[in-house]
């Protein structure tokens, strides 16, 4: 408890020391009995765009602060990319000890993670069939390790290990499994800790209403900025936000904020899978952004047995920018089945479905079908298509509701009990998603009498906005 007290105490006195302003309103949490770590908490009221705190860029732990940036070229962390220019960065900084600018920075970061890549097998076994097990990572980290990142250590090391006779050897080891692991901690600190860097004069190209597009902000530069990342966060209860200014990052009260409350940033619409995979956590509140994704394997698979499987269309849809590895089945409330199919997966199965001489006269028209018009046909097939995905979990979703009791506050790191219950309530969310899908798609068959008595509805005029509807924008 001294040494967890002492080292949020020891960071908070290096942030004030590097030019930070800190409200007298507000303070660092321990959060242990709740598993959520440290936090920070309200001591007073707190007004509406009222200044939590304000952190000089020069504190952030960048790339651009660190002097790794002075010795290697910006070509070479243009090739990195942010997530791994990062890494080096970090990798330098935590390996300089004491002398590094930012070590109070890093006695208060984690060095275990409850996130998806620290599961056991076992454990990642309790998810069954989510997609997210699929998305885990860690071999294609690895490799981007050994295949860029050691390169770059290795051409730098009289650098990177300044002052060091034993510089190459030393960037030789860095293949070693401790130094693998260490790189990984980084990585994990990245996902669940940085924040995309905004620069102080803006070279982004926005649109007329101020948007930057999505590419763009994946440029971005990623940096870790000492206490906004000390914020926890609980999907809609975000009560505060990161404002980039010239000089600093100002982190502002979104609205009033009571004595006593929690201060909690927004990490973004994230389904629970995926909050659990970077993050390592979950709370009921997430719920409303859960989703299930179907395979484009799966549409394959199916589509093959019902003989409707065409690789001309699918090449015309790939055109078309249709064809995705996956399709997302997301919740909406109110529920309507519009909302929670994606788009892009209804024209996918209407466009198989079509008849030869309808799919030529569209194609020559360079059209597509309408994703809110959906045949009898297309209904029977997606409703197979959604209790086939169902059925690919290990369990029912009954079975799975019966024995669940919530997620215990059980502490500490990598608590199987606590693992094991937060991939069921992933699992039963994904679930009930999916019975709710299934039970209105067997209701529109039913109500509309089978496919011999809904001809389709073909609309030969109207354009199709993709992406519009149901799918929703991931973090
Ligand atoms: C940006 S950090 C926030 C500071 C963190 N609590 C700490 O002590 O270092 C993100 C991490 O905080 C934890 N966290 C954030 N929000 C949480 C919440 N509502 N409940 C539990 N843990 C949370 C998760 O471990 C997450 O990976």
């Amino acid at each position: 408890m001294a040494d967890f007290d002492g080292a949020g105490q020891a960071f908070l006195s290096w942030l004030q020391q590097s030019g930070a302003e800190i409200s007298p309103k507000i303070k660092l949490e321990d959060l242990r009995h709740a598993q959520a770590g440290r936090g920070v908490v309200a001591t007073q009221d707190i007004a509406e765009h009222e200044l939590l705190f304000r952190i000089p860029r020069s504190a952030i732990l960048s790339v651009e602060n660190s002097i790794l940036s002075k010795e290697i070229p910006a070509a070479t962390f243009d090739t990195l990319g942010p997530w791994l220019s990062l890494i080096l960065v970090m990798l330098y900084e935590y390996l300089n000890g004491d002398a590094s600018n930012w070590a109070a920075c890093f006695s208060v970061l984690p060095s275990e993670f409850e996130t998806l890549m620290y599961w056991t097998e076992d454990e990642l076994a309790e998810l069954q069939a989510s997609a997210v097990v699929n998305k885990i990572g860690k071999e294609s980290a690895n490799e981007m390790f050994l295949e860029q990142l050691i390169p770059v250590i290795k051409e730098f090391a009289h650098v990177f290990f300044a002052d060091d006779d034993r510089a190459p050897q030393k960037a030789e080891e860095m293949r070693d499994e401790r130094n693998l692991t260490l790189m990984h901690r980084m990585g994990s600190l990245i996902m669940a800790y940085a924040f995309d860097v905004e620069p102080s004069v803006s070279h982004k190209d926005v649109d007329e209403e101020g948007y930057a597009s999505e590419d763009e902000d994946e440029a971005l530069p990623k940096g870790m900025v000492p206490l906004a990342d000390m914020l926890n966060a609980d999907a809609d209860r975000n009560n505060a936000r990161l404002f980039y200014e010239a000089d600093s990052l100002d982190m502002k009260a979104l609205k009033p904020i009571r004595a006593g409350d929690e201060i909690y940033n927004d990490y973004g619409p994230l389904p629970r899978s995926d909050l659990l995979r970077r993050y390592g956590y979950i709370t009921d509140n997430y719920a409303q952004y859960d989703v299930v994704e179907v395979s484009m394997d799966l549409v394959t698979d199916l589509a093959t047995t019902a003989s409707i499987y065409s690789e001309a269309r699918i090449e015309y849809l790939d055109e078309k920018e249709v064809i995705d590895t996956g399709y997302d089945i997301t919740v909406s409330d109110p529920f309507t089945l519009q909302e929670s199919l994606s788009p892009e997966l209804v024209v996918l199965v209407e466009t198989l479905l079509l008849p030869d001489e309808e799919f030529e006269h569209l194609k020559m028209k360079g059209k597509l079908p309408k994703p809110e018009r959906m045949t009898s046909k297309g209904t029977e097939f997606l409703h197979r298509l959604v209790q086939t995905r169902l059925a690919q979990y290990a369990s029912s979703l009954d079975d799975d509701v019966r024995d669940f009791t919530g997620i215990p506050n059980v502490g500490g790191h990598g608590s199987k009990e606590r693992r094991f219950a937060m991939a069921k309530a992933v699992r039963i969310g994904e679930k009930r998603l999916l019975k709710q899908v299934e039970d209105a798609l067997a209701e529109k068959v039913a109500r509309e009498g089978g496919a011999s008595k809904r001809p389709r509805d073909v609309d030969e005029e109207g354009d199709v906005e993709m992406g519009g509807t149901g799918k929703r924008q991931r973090a």
